[in-house]
């Protein structure tokens, strides 16, 4: 599979989107708005729910052209046979993601605002590096904060692509962009749109020809 990571990496969140309805229209306008990278994330611990969420934005994602990625849970993301993983700090470690996946699975891993953690999970064979939060964010207030140099200083040094998370809007998008971030990881600034499909489209022409190709 060959896989360019750039443009809007959109997140689902299971408390904005609780009905799986809602959810799969939600997604499809933000594929049809040009969104090619998709995470879905759900915290709850309803196996069968995740299961069945999880394969249907997999045939939609497929329709679209589009990667799904799969939050903290490799063995869901084995199963419904996402595009990869993201897994953060308290997560599984990357080389159990890599055994599981395969090579070819794209594993993405959360480094705060630290150099050192970017470092490290490059070393170990991430995908990408996901850096943030850079602004203050409705979904996740306690995320540790992290300033825009981090951005500059991984992309100075390591040749992964960056995710910036973290409070990003439209308002916004364009410093993350700046400091040289390839990806912005968004739920309440897309999700939580009147106009998903539009919103995606704006975020999606900050970009030129943001994609994931399989
Ligand atoms: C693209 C992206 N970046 C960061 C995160 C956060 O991952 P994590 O630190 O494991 O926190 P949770 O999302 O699991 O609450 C992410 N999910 N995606
Ligand atoms: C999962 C996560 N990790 C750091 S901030 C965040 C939430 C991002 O959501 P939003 O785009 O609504 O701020
Ligand atoms: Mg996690």
């Amino acid at each position: 599979m060959t896989t360019q990571l750039h443009g809007l990496y959109g997140i689902t969140d299971s408390q904005l989107l609780p009905d799986t309805n809602a959810l799969i229209s939600a997604v499809e306008a933000a594929l049809k708005g040009g969104m090619r990278i998709l995470q879905y994330r759900d915290k709850s611990q309803n196996k069968i729910k995740r299961f069945n969420q999880a394969s249907q934005l997999k045939a939609l994602c497929q329709q679209y052209n589009a990667c799904l990625i799969i939050n903290d849970d490799i063995h869901l993301a084995a199963e419904v046979k996402a595009d990869g993983v993201h897994l953060g700090q308290q997560d599984q470690a990357i080389t159990q993601a890599r055994e599981v996946l395969g090579k070819n699975a794209i594993i993405g891993v959360t480094c705060h605002d630290s150099y050192p953690l970017a470092e490290a999970a490059y070393q170990q064979g991430a995908d990408y590096i996901a850096l943030g939060r850079f602004f203050p964010s409705a979904t996740k207030p306690n995320a540790p904060p992290a300033s825009l140099c981090i951005i500059q200083q991984v992309s100075a040094n390591i040749p992964l692509p960056i995710v910036a998370i973290g409070g990003i809007t439209l308002d916004n998008a364009s410093m993350v962009i700046n400091a040289g971030a390839h990806l912005m990881a968004v739920i309440h600034g897309l999700f939580a749109s009147d106009n998903i499909q539009g919103t995606a489209q704006q975020f999606t022409q900050l970009f030129s020809g943001a994609s994931c190709i399989s």
